[in-house]
């Protein structure tokens, strides 16, 4: 044999053994960066599609009602009762058994008889707003903040005790919408807190930014943006909305491109901030085993993003133009069926 193919032989057996070696480490180093810096691989898109399916609460005939979840939303005013309505029921088609809206007393009537299925509690805008919503939240274990709130001062202010409130007891919190609007006007409301999953559209994510790293969003990196106002707010988890939704917590960033459609009628974000709810809630019940040590936030978000864009996809086909949240919302239980339970 000739010395240089001697010399390509044993660098060939030792890159195996190397390979051997520390091919696992160096794989989930290589996996990190990869989330990091690019677009995940299918190989990673697969395991998140597991680590939902392993948060997901097994069928089971020993529980009872409450367990496998009780939302809140506080949202509704008199201009806005269909998102409060979107997200309440979002939750509840996802799987929580409870659902409550906390609203302004004029939207509660209207919210009511869309469903006879949500608790709803026209306290929002009564002064003794903070005390009214403590009182249920030792039975609540997620609160999504913001759908249909509206701008009102005095209104804003309730939600900010109510805030506080849910933080002294560890309760996960979902800010979206106006409620976004709140934590861009006092964004040390919700600094550092780790049990926070902000999810800003394109105008919100703006907002944010301004409020908290100031100036205009570098639109040409979208990955580098939304890590970085994650860290700025304490490594919060951001889920910022769009032809991608990118979610992190300061450390990764993650990227949902599940086919959705072209249709963006209004309500869309409600559903994804509804579903949310039960998502984070089974996360945080699992626990960084089932989520093979990814962020149970970061796997909620993941899930209920995905939810959300296979729901559209799926009313798109039947209703095209005219397709409307509703009609997205009556794809839930097949979607999550398609996506989580095969
Ligand atoms: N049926 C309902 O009751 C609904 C009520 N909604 C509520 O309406 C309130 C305001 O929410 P908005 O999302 O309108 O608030 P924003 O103030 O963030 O958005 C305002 C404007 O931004 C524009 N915009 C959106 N995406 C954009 C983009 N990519 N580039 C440039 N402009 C863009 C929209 O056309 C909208 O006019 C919230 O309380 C929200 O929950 C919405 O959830 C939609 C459904
Ligand atoms: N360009 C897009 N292509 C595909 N999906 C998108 C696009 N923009 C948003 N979505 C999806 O639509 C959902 C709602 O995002 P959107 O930006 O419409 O929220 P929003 O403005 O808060 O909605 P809402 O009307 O409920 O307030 C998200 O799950 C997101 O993935
Ligand atoms: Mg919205």
């Amino acid at each position: 044999m000739a010395g240089r193919e001697v010399a390509v032989t044993a660098a060939l057996a030792l890159l195996s053994a190397a390979i051997a070696l520390y091919g696992p480490p160096l794989r989930s180093v290589l996996r990190r960066t990869f989330s990091l810096h690019k677009a995940q691989s299918v190989e990673d898109m697969e395991n998140f599609f597991q680590l939902v399916r392993n948060i997901v609460p097994a069928p089971t005939l020993k529980k009872h009602k409450g367990q496998d979840g009780q939302i809140g939303v506080v949202g509704g005013c008199q201009e806005y009762t269909g998102a409060p309505y979107f997200a309440a029921i979002s939750a509840l088609k996802v799987g929580a058994d409870l659902s409550h809206v906390f609203c302004a007393r004029e939207a509660a009537p209207v919210i009511k008889s869309y469903s006879p299925e949500l608790i709803v509690h026209p306290v929002l805008d009564s002064l003794s707003a903070v005390e009214e919503v403590q009182k249920w939240l030792p039975r609540l274990h997620v609160l999504i903040v913001g759908p249909g709130l509206g701008r009102d001062d005095q209104l804003l202010s309730n939600v900010r005790g109510i805030v506080e409130a849910s933080k002294a007891r560890d309760i996960p919190l979902v800010i979206d919408a106006d409620g976004l609007w709140l934590i861009a006007q006092q964004p040390a409301l919700i600094q550092g807190y780790q049990k926070a999953i902000l999810t800003p559209n394109k105008m919100e994510f703006s907002r944010l930014w301004e409020a908290v790293i100031g100036g205009p969003v570098d639109d040409r990196d979208h990955r580098g943006s939304v890590l970085r106002l994650s860290q700025a707010l304490g490594n919060v988890t951001v889920v910022q909305k769009g032809e991608q939704d990118l979610i992190s917590n300061g450390q990764q960033v993650l990227a949902c491109s599940q086919e959705g459609s072209s249709r963006r009628c209004g309500g869309q974000g409600d559903l994804l901030s509804g579903s949310l709810g039960p998502m984070v809630h089974w996360a945080l019940l699992a626990g960084p085993e089932k989520t093979n040590g990814s962020s149970p936030l970061l796997v909620a978000a993941w899930g209920a993003c995905t939810l959300t864009r296979q729901c559209n996809h799926q009313a798109f086909q039947k209703h095209g133009r005219s397709t409307t949240t509703t009609d997205m919302i009556s794809e839930v239980g097949a979607a999550f069926s398609k996506l989580f339970e095969t």
